[in-house]
């Protein structure tokens, strides 16, 4: 009975907001409405405000056994504690591609953790327990991640999505109402678009996004969100409009760059040593 009201009532939530935003912008409808997780999951998300990289717990509640995305180094110690903290086993540390502007706390991690191993994409030529391709699966107890190539940004980004929680982990390809910059790195405009379009907005309108970054304080977005609202990669943005706003962007490379790139090509680990600046 009180399940049955509740339902009701998040109904007229979700078409009350579906309507009040496609009148506003003259859309049919959106999905807005996030389904809950599932029992067995367990999901944190972590921030270094430093610089500004948002850093993923994802654990199977049964088995204990949980991954970890894009740790920072700073943070390391923060991350494994509350790993501690949980009682969950690390399995894997996981990074979308090799970061410009911090060093992954990977090589750190597997110094502070025993039996854990580290993954990146094969394209990204960095060093790594473990590559990944396109439509590889990384399990952890009875959850999945999923490996979809989402060139762009640099050539070995990856998105890595959780279908039975409805969860796109975007690194910088996508970002909450932007997308990752594509001047270094072997950055390409083009093949960010096709990436986007193909392999992330392709998922069901209700997947959350979780990039690896946000610079104006949002947490997480959805397919949806981002087909409808993101200035740049919106689905009313040609592939022409996205390459001409990415070739005006403009920014200052990253402070770190110098020191992040090459650290992170050996996933922060040096003769079994946690590079640090
Ligand atoms: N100021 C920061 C770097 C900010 C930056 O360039 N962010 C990257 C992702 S990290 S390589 C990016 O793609 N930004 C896109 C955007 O539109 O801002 C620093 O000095 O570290």
């Amino acid at each position: 009975m009180i399940g049955g009201t509740l339902k009701k009532v998040q109904w007229t939530i979700t078409f009350a907001l579906a309507h009040c935003v496609s009148s506003a912008r003259n859309y049919s409808s959106v999905h807005i409405l996030e389904n809950a997780f599932s029992n067995g999951f367990l999901f944190r998300q972590l921030f270094d405000s430093i610089s500004y990289t948002h850093t993923y717990i994802l654990a199977d509640k049964l088995s204990k056994e949980c991954v970890i995305i894009d740790p920072v180094l700073e943070q390391a110690d923060r991350d494994v504690t509350l790993i501690n903290q949980l009682g969950l086993t690390l399995k894997y540390v996981i990074n979308t591609h090799v970061h410009a502007d911090h060093i992954t706390g990977t090589g750190k991690i597997k110094t502070m953790v025993n039996n854990v191993q580290s993954i990146i994409s094969k394209e990204s030529g960095a060093q790594a327990d473990i590559h990944v391709t396109h439509g590889d699966t990384i399990d952890f107890g009875d959850q999945q991640l999923e490996v979809r190539a989402t060139p762009g940004h640099t050539d070995g980004c990856v998105t890595y999505v959780n279908q039975g929680e409805g969860m796109a982990f975007t690194g910088d390809t996508l970002l909450i109402r932007g997308c990752g910059r594509t001047d270094f790195q072997q950055g390409d405009s083009h093949k960010l678009f096709q990436s986007v379009r193909k392999e992330i907005f392709s998922l069901p309108d209700h997947f959350r996004v979780y990039p690896a970054h946000d610079y104006h304080g949002f947490s997480h977005s959805t397919v949806g969100e981002e087909k409808l609202y993101n200035p740049r990669l919106g689905e009313q943005i040609s592939e022409e409009k996205f390459v001409e706003i990415m070739n005006n962007l403009k920014l200052s490379l990253p402070k770190k760059i110098d020191v992040a790139v090459p650290a992170n090509m050996k996933c922060g680990l040096q003769d079994g040593v946690p590079i640090e600046p």
